[in-house]
């Protein structure tokens, strides 16, 4: 598609081809037909509601060779990561959910059990489909279930994980293990995947080494390829032998990430990886975008970089998503992007502190709990000073379950000796970096949240550390903020007091472990409420109130935060609202815990 061509809205082909045995009747000499047709659908859906728009125009023919040569339910497909199933929730008659991609309600943008039974897996964490698979295969072997094949398709990014090589290790090990690994090789993740890995991919791909014996061969699996992705007839066959193989084998692809769609062919940052709402022609932004949190830090810590010539920066594959790509190209010396390993790259921030540097990982929050074994052994027990930036905190949104970054804080809490610091707007956000980078007696961590930089919030006055919002001067309500929601926090102090409730607003910067003044403060309030956008029953909240009951503070404290359940994907504001983390939600709840208090000072004064 051309970029001055106008959008197609027309696809008869894909329309009349709404399940898999519609593909599989639909003659080879069609498939080119169809294939454009998905491809003029993608744009057109995935510019109108966000998503991602090149992994998936990279696998159109790749996901209908796949679900031509393979059937479900003898055979199991899997999509590691996920973010590239469209193409196969298109041909397995989901096309018309489309108008509500990632919509509350609406279609998930990843592999979702709910919607479908050819969904299997749904984890949207990189490099797991191979264990997966592994599992699977030895499940139906058990079960004397021999004829199935187990297919998992898996990017060039994802293999670079640990899992990847672990589950690859694993199945080369395993005698006749029907596992059809489909490598779909575009040699990006977001950016050019790195790696040793990815360097002996590009030899194989460009022919510069010999194919028959490769990592894969020496691991014990069976190779084919190098096959071009986008030929169907050779896709197929090359599917075909792997299928008949009946052992653990790859199928090496090579794709082109943003095929058919000249703007994100021709992007240089990551093929336009995922997109918000854009102009489907140009592929631009149709609302100028608002300031993002992710850019202040990017900003802050290039500054910060420039001052400090120990503090080097990690990330895990997304230098540009995380703002390390401003770092990258100030500081190119000191800047590592070690692929999608998480857990490496905590334990080699770990190594970097160790030898005097002072290391910066910048993960999204969900991606953390990879590498918590790392924070807690590598970093914590050796009172390392790293400093984790976890990006997409809190409720992230149409990413759904796997990328609310809700379980952060709670993980945090247990390591001892980690500082968790929660700004409430991009001036605390400059500040409370500076401070962790300065904190060389062990590791910080920093959250912040996918949404737009919200005006600054000053502080009225700041006691002991912990700063006040807006404050009664009375002893009723303390209303404790975590992060950003203290806006939130502050108008509903303003609706309360209108119903002559007199609240302070507590912002205590650095949340966990919870500092000795904020329980201070608690006890010189009758009802507390703590109000974070982290699961409830294990953050600040289930924290602080831990600490009065141990300290025996007469402070009431109710907990307000994510309910402990996976929550499905929707927009932020609609999400935070459903769990009353909004104005009107935080009056309601503290309208509730006066009551609570009240007639429990009531019955203590019968008793
Ligand atoms: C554990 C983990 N870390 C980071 C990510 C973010 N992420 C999503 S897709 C992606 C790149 C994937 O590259 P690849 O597997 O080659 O797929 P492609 O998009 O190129 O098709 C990354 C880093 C993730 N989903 N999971
Ligand atoms: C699949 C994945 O994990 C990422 O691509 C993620 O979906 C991107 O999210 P953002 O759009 O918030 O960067
Ligand atoms: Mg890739």
């Amino acid at each position: 598609m051309s970029s001055a061509a106008q959008p197609c809205t027309d696809w008869p082909l894909l329309q009349a081809v709404s399940s898999l045995a519609d593909l599989r009747h639909l003659p080879i000499e069609r498939l080119p037909e169809l294939a454009a047709q998905i491809r003029a659908f993608l744009v057109a859906k995935v510019t109108a509601h966000g998503g991602h728009l090149g992994p998936n125009l990279g696998v159109v023919e790749l996901t209908m060779a796949v679900h031509r040569v393979f059937d479900r339910p003898e055979d199991t497909v899997l999509f590691d990561t996920g973010h590239q199933s469209y193409v196969h929730k298109v041909l397995t008659g989901r096309a018309g959910g489309f108008d509500r991609l990632r919509e509350a309600g609406g279609l998930s943008g990843y592999p979702s059990r709910g919607e479908s039974g050819h969904d299997v897996i749904e984890n949207s964490h990189a490099s797991t489909a191979l264990s997966y698979a592994d599992g699977l295969a030895k499940a139906q072997r058990l079960r004397n279930r021999t004829a199935g094949r187990v297919v998992a398709v898996v990017g060039d990014g994802a293999l670079t994980g640990g899992l990847a090589l672990e589950a690859l290790n694993n199945l080369g090990h395993t005698p006749q293990l029907p596992v059809v690994v489909v490598l779909n090789d575009n040699g990006r993740s977001y950016a050019p995947t790195v790696g040793g890995l990815a360097a002996h991919l590009t030899a194989l791909r460009t022919g510069r080494s010999d194919p028959a014996h490769n990592v894969f061969t020496e691991l014990g699996l069976a190779y084919l390829g190098p096959v071009d992705g986008h030929d169907v007839v050779a896709l197929e066959n090359a599917l075909r032998r792997a299928r008949d193989l009946g052992t653990a084998v790859v199928v090496h692809t090579v794709t082109v990430k943003g095929k058919g769609c000249e703007p994100a062919e021709q992007d240089a940052a990551d093929r336009l990886h995922a997109v918000g709402i854009v102009d489907p022609v140009t592929c631009r932004p149709t609302a100028p975008v608002p300031r993002s949190w992710t850019s202040v830090f990017s900003e802050a810590l290039v500054e910060i970089g420039r001052e400090r010539q120990d503090v080097v920066a990690v990330t895990a594959a997304m230098a540009g998503p995380t703002g390390l790509a401003a770092f990258a190209e100030a500081h190119p010396q000191r800047m590592f992007d070690v692929g999608i390993a998480e857990q490496h790259a905590v334990a080699s921030a770990a190594g970097l502190a160790l030898a005097g540097m002072h290391p910066v990982v910048a993960v999204y929050a969900t991606f953390l709990g990879r590498a918590i074994d790392q924070v807690l052994m590598d970093v914590a027990l050796h009172r390392l000073p790293v400093t984790f930036v976890l990006d997409r905190a809190g409720v992230t949104g149409p990413d759904g379950p796997s990328h609310h970054g809700m379980w952060d804080a709670s993980l945090l809490s247990v390591v001892p000796g980690l500082r968790l610091a929660v700004p409430r707007d991009t001036v605390t956000l400059r500040s409370l970096l500076r401070e962790a980078v300065a904190w060389d007696r062990g590791p910080t961590a920093l959250r912040f949240p996918k949404a737009s930089a919200d005006p600054p919030l000053p502080a009225v006055a700041t006691e002991d550390g912990i700063d006040v919002l807006t404050s009664s001067g009375g002893p009723d309500v303390l209303l404790v903020s975590f992060g950003p929601l203290a806006g939130e926090c502050v108008r509903a102090a303003a609706m309360l007091e209108r119903r002559g409730v007199g609240v302070t607003v507590a912002d205590p910067r650095w949340a966990l472990p919870v500092p000795p003044a904020l329980v201070e403060l608690a006890g010189r309030h009758q009802t507390v409420v703590t109000v974070e956008d982290n699961s409830r029953t294990s953050g600040l909240g289930a924290a602080l109130a831990q600490l009065c009951a141990d300290r025996k503070v007469p402070a009431a404290v109710h907990t307000l935060g994510l309910p402990r359940r996976f929550l499905p994907h929707g927009s932020r504001a609609d999400l935070l609202t459903w769990a009353g983390l909004d104005a009107a939600g935080i009056t309601r709840a503290v309208v509730r815990a006066r009551q609570r208090t009240f007639l429990s000072l009531r019955d203590e004064s019968l008793s």
